[in-house]
């Protein structure tokens, strides 16, 4: 027995590069043993995975965990969002997994989006302005070039309901995670009939939305992982709901989350309707909204830059008046879905540190821009940004944060935030506790606050300027994609 004081639970993170596991004292939130294995994502035109590789990663993940996850009383999931899972009337997967950052449905966003009434209809409605992350543009991707796939299709889920689903035998989801679908009617709470109906998916497909706090089921007698028969299985969640909940998250704290995506969000009370489409209209794990804006290109784009440049991932220069627009992989904000990567004023003297930084400032320029139409009117525009996700452990990232957002910045020291909010919801189940005040009970946010600098406007300005001038080419494609 492990010398815990208080019940063992289990959080679960599997997002986009792999799945990570925690196994977590619910009395103190004291991490007892942790896991990790990773994932393959298609390169190519499409971003896809095969939903089984995240079954076989968690039991990996659970495995390195050792004996204390036999021990745990309750388990969650929390989850790259948006993927389309699509499973026959076995319960496997039809095809790949159509991941969030997946563009090919670019065309079916735009369509999709004049077809029903526009914008401002589909931001009132659903929260957001659909672009080709959200999940009813992949179906209607599918729809159109792979008919035969959609007929074959018995159920339709998100990641973490997939994971979920294995592990209790139930079709489930949570409020957050089906609030990137675009098929959920952020007003009323439910699956939007017409939505549904104009793209030709069945409801009774979908799984049951379980609500805050309530029990997603318990653990099935035949699978292959660790857990005892008839452990709570809580809701879940999308990745960055799961990481609001592991931050014990209050209206108005800006999050800057580094990982494969970059993402900018806050808790709100206010329904989100943003009609211009940057901020989308999440709601979270826990009864209030979670306004977020998310870029494609963030860790894995400056990582690749720095691998071209034969450089380290720290070796960076003050940039001079180089910009590098990091779009390798098209964009999501601002939205260019099409759009390469573009480079701007490079000279003789232009070292390969300077392109680097260059790299770095693009892609956390996206992400600030963003920024305060995240917040509230009310929210204090001087308080710390946390951040959180792998890129936040780097030093040339920290900085970067830092100059360009004129703010101070603080890291907390627990690394694994969408797990341990997964943690902490489970644990909630255990205590009938909020998992938000479960979180500030373990005090996750603990660590260095970095003060904040004098905001680089300059670098600001250029990068806004580079990014108006060439509008045309980024919204052009190149031709291999
Ligand atoms: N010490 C570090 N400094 C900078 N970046 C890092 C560091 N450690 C990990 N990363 C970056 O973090 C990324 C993974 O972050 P993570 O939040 O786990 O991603 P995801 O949840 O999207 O799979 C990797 O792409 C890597 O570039
Ligand atoms: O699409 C979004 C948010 O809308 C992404 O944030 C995904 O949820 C993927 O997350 P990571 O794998 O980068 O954590």
């Amino acid at each position: 027995m492990s010398a815990a004081e208080g019940p063992l639970v289990v959080g679960v993170d599997t997002s986009t590069q792999s799945t990570k596991a925690l196994v977590v004292d619910a009395a103190t939130g004291e991490v007892v043993a942790s896991g990790q294995a990773p994932h393959t994502v298609s390169s190519g035109a499409g971003r896809e995975s095969d939903p089984r590789q995240w079954w076989d990663a968690l039991r990996e993940a659970l495995h390195q965990c050792g004996d204390a996850a036999r021990e745990a009383a309750a388990v969650s999931i929390g989850g790259q969002q948006h993927g389309l899972v699509t499973l026959n009337e076995r319960g496997e997967p039809v095809r790949p997994a159509l991941l969030w950052n997946d563009v090919r449905s670019a065309p079916q966003a735009r369509r999709l989006t004049e077809e029903l009434g526009g914008a401002k209809f589909w931001a009132e409605r659903t929260g957001s302005v659909p672009a080709a992350s959200f999940t009813v543009t992949k179906w209607a991707w599918l729809a159109e070039h792979e008919p035969q796939a959609l007929r074959a299709t018995k159920a339709v889920r998100l990641p973490h309901d997939y994971l979920t689903e294995r592990l209790t035998g139930e079709g489930t989801t949570d409020r957050g995670d089906v609030s990137g679908t675009g098929w959920w009617a952020s007003g009323t709470e439910t699956y939007d009939e017409e939505i549904l109906a104009h793209v030709g998916l069945d409801p009774a497909l979908l799984p049951r939305v379980v609500r805050p706090g309530e029990v997603a089921g318990t653990v099935r007698d035949s699978h292959d992982l660790p857990f005892a028969k008839g452990t709570l299985v809580a809701p879940g969640t999308g990745d960055n709901a799961a990481a609001a909940l592991g931050l014990g998250l209050r209206p108005g704290t800006p999050v800057l989350s580094l990982g494969t995506s970059g993402t900018v969000y806050a808790v709100a009370k206010r329904r989100p309707t943003d009609p211009t489409g940057t901020v989308a209209g999440f709601a979270d794990a826990h009864g209030d909204w979670l306004p977020l804006a998310c870029t494609l290109n963030c860790t894995l784009a400056v990582d690749r830059v720095a691998a071209l440049l034969g450089l380290d991932r720290e070796a960076v220069e003050p940039a001079a008046d180089v910009t590098l627009l990091p779009y390798l992989d098209g964009e999501r904000t601002p939205n260019l879905p099409n759009a390469s990567g573009l480079l701007h004023g490079l000279r003789h003297d232009t070292t390969a540190g300077q392109l680097l930084q260059a790299a770095y400032d693009g892609a956390v320029h996206s992400l600030l821009g963003a920024l305060d139409l995240v917040l509230d009117e009310d929210a204090d525009r001087s308080a710390p940004l946390l951040l959180i996700g792998g890129g936040a452990r780097g030093r040339a990232w920290q900085q970067t944060v830092r100059r360009l957002s004129g703010r101070p910045v603080q890291v907390p020291e627990a690394k694994e935030l969408v797990a341990l909010g997964a943690a902490a919801q489970a644990a909630g189940l255990l205590t009938g506790e909020d998992p938000a005040a479960v979180a500030r009970r373990w005090n996750t946010t603990r660590g260095p606050v970095l003060d904040a600098v004098e905001r680089d406007e300059k670098t600001l300005a250029r990068i806004a300027g580079v990014l108006s001038d060439a509008a045309p080419l980024l919204e052009r494609s190149t031709d291999a994609h």
